[in-house]
């Protein structure tokens, strides 16, 4: 049997594959940990993806059963990736909970170290502020300024690249793109997007289109490992039948790099990011729920390692076996990793209509190789906007906590999750000044409230965006 892959981890109460997913695929097998290898390591559940009724706008090859169709090639994956695993991995157990409900952080220590929770939520008049209680320091959780970094941060002031790009698409890196119209908000965007074409129209998942969703047992402890979090049903396949791929944000209009044409991306791109341990995956799983259950396809899936190429790179990304890995490798790595991703995993997605949930994107390379890594942040950009064709979430949720109690209550930790806590506070950091060049693309939550209160948080915030699900013809309505 292969080696178990590093970096993948079990999550509690995940959602799973049916027939060839984690436990059909045999995750308890393999062989004993390698001298080297003998970090503990996590192993996430397969989440599932939760597809696109019908696949729309995929290739004939999408048209049928899901588990036939990963019988064919999803399974095989699976099942290969299972037979890797090991049996003798310990699994990292986590904090209690308890006490994690508190909405009132402290300050985090160090210099620049006031957070963002409730930053942005204020700046958009949303809801994050409302407990006025995130390590922002005194006021916190006020208005649009108060989302930003703070001044005297060593990284702050003057943006992420200091060029005042604001993170958006600009004429250096995609010269064909038109502005996009003042004022235009996301509904506008959302409205004008879903207008663009038939691909919009989605019908209604039927009963058992997609995967159930399954909140498996909890792992009593030990190594989680994550699998690929879809199907390979949910894969582009290559070849003619491919969707266009849009540029920028989901559901707007872009120029294509390559052929300058105007594509659309019917889909939404929900992205959530945040330092490690701090309840991304617990949100993720729980928005993709609450998406299938009002009818939408979505796809649910993470960065790194969400495809096979993905996972090989993940597994090498992770492994505390690699101290020596230079930053502009590690760099590059995630580089390669969304340029997967997006190839085969989001573009389809949200070509065919779906809500696209990702547990971590660009922000990430720019908050951990950037800042985390003192890599220049506009240089880091320009690789990770190259890999992934400068395709922008719609939304971005930010989860916020000091990491000194997130990562700290992380048992085993992986090669980043290693890191200082100094590491940790600058990607903190990172990700505040990412929120504060372009605050209204961000929902930031101090991520220690109820998981339910964040998740209606969320589900609040994400409304605009979705298009309205019509009851009566089971489509999503343009
Ligand atoms: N709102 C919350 N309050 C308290 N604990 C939480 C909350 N959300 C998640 N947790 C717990 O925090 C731990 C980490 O959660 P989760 O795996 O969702 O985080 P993550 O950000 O995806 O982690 P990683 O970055 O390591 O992948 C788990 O033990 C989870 O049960
Ligand atoms: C996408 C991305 C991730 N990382 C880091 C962040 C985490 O430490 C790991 C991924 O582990 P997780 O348990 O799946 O959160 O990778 C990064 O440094 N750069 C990135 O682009």
């Amino acid at each position: 049997m292969e080696p178990h892959r590093v970096g993948h981890r079990h999550r509690p109460g995940g959602v799973r594959h049916g027939p060839g997913g984690l436990a059909a695929a045999g995750v308890a097998g393999g062989r004993p940990v390698a001298a080297h290898r003998q970090h503990r390591l996590r192993r996430r559940p397969h989440r599932g993806a939760l597809r696109a009724a019908g696949g729309a706008a995929g290739s004939g090859r999408r048209a049928g059963p899901d588990v036939a169709r990963r019988g064919r090639r999803g399974a095989g994956l699976a099942g290969g990736r299972a037979g890797r695993c090991r049996p003798g991995r310990r699994r990292r157990p986590r904090a209690a909970d308890g006490g994690a409900r508190r909405a009132a952080l402290p300050a985090p220590a160090g210099p620049g170290g006031a957070g963002l929770a409730g930053a942005t939520a204020g700046a958009r008049g949303g809801v994050a502020g409302q407990r006025g209680a995130g390590p922002l320091g005194p006021g916190g959780g006020g208005g649009a300024d108060q989302g930003r970094a703070p001044a005297g941060s060593q990284l702050a002031a003057g943006g992420l690249g200091g060029d005042g790009r604001a993170g958006r698409a600009g004429p250096r890196r995609h010269p064909g793109r038109p502005p996009q119209p003042a004022g235009l908000g996301p509904q506008g965007r959302q409205a004008a997007a879903a207008g663009l074409g038939p691909a919009a129209r989605l019908r209604r998942p039927a009963a058992g289109d997609h995967r159930a969703l399954r909140g498996g047992p909890r792992p009593a402890a030990g190594l989680r490992r994550r699998p690929p979090l879809r199907a390979a049903a949910d894969r582009a396949e290559p070849g003619p039948a491919r969707a266009p791929r849009p540029l920028a944000p989901a559901g707007e209009q872009a120029p294509h790099g390559d052929q300058g044409l105007l594509v659309s991306a019917p889909g939404v791109f929900v992205v959530f990011e945040g330092g490690d341990g701090v309840g991304k995956t617990t949100q993720v799983r729980l928005l993709a729920e609450r998406l299938t259950a009002s009818g939408r396809p979505v796809v649910l899936t993470r960065e790194p390692g969400d495809t096979a190429v993905g996972a090989r790179i993940r597994d090498l990304l992770l492994d505390p076996a690699h101290p020596e890995m230079a930053p502009r490798t590690e760099a590059l790595l995630y580089a390669a990793d969304k340029a997967q991703h997006l190839a085969e995993v989001v573009r389809p997605g949200l070509a065919r209509g779906a809500v696209v949930v990702c547990d971590r994107y660009v922000d990430s390379m720019l908050a951990y190789q950037g800042a985390g890594r003192v890599l220049a942040v506009d240089e880091v950009e320009e690789v990770a906007r190259w890999a992934t064709e400068g395709l922008r979430p719609s939304l971005t949720v930010l989860l916020d906590l000091d990491p000194d109690r997130a990562v700290a209550a992380i048992a085993g930790k992986d090669r980043l999750e290693a890191e200082s806590v100094e590491f940790h506070r600058r990607v903190r950091e990172g990700f505040a000044r990412l929120v504060a060049r372009d605050p209204d693309r961000y929902l930031v939550l101090p991520a220690r409230q109820r998981r339910e209160e964040i998740a209606e948080q969320v589900w609040r915030r994400l409304q605009p965006l979705l298009a309205p699900v019509s009851v009566a013809s089971g489509t999503v309505e343009p």
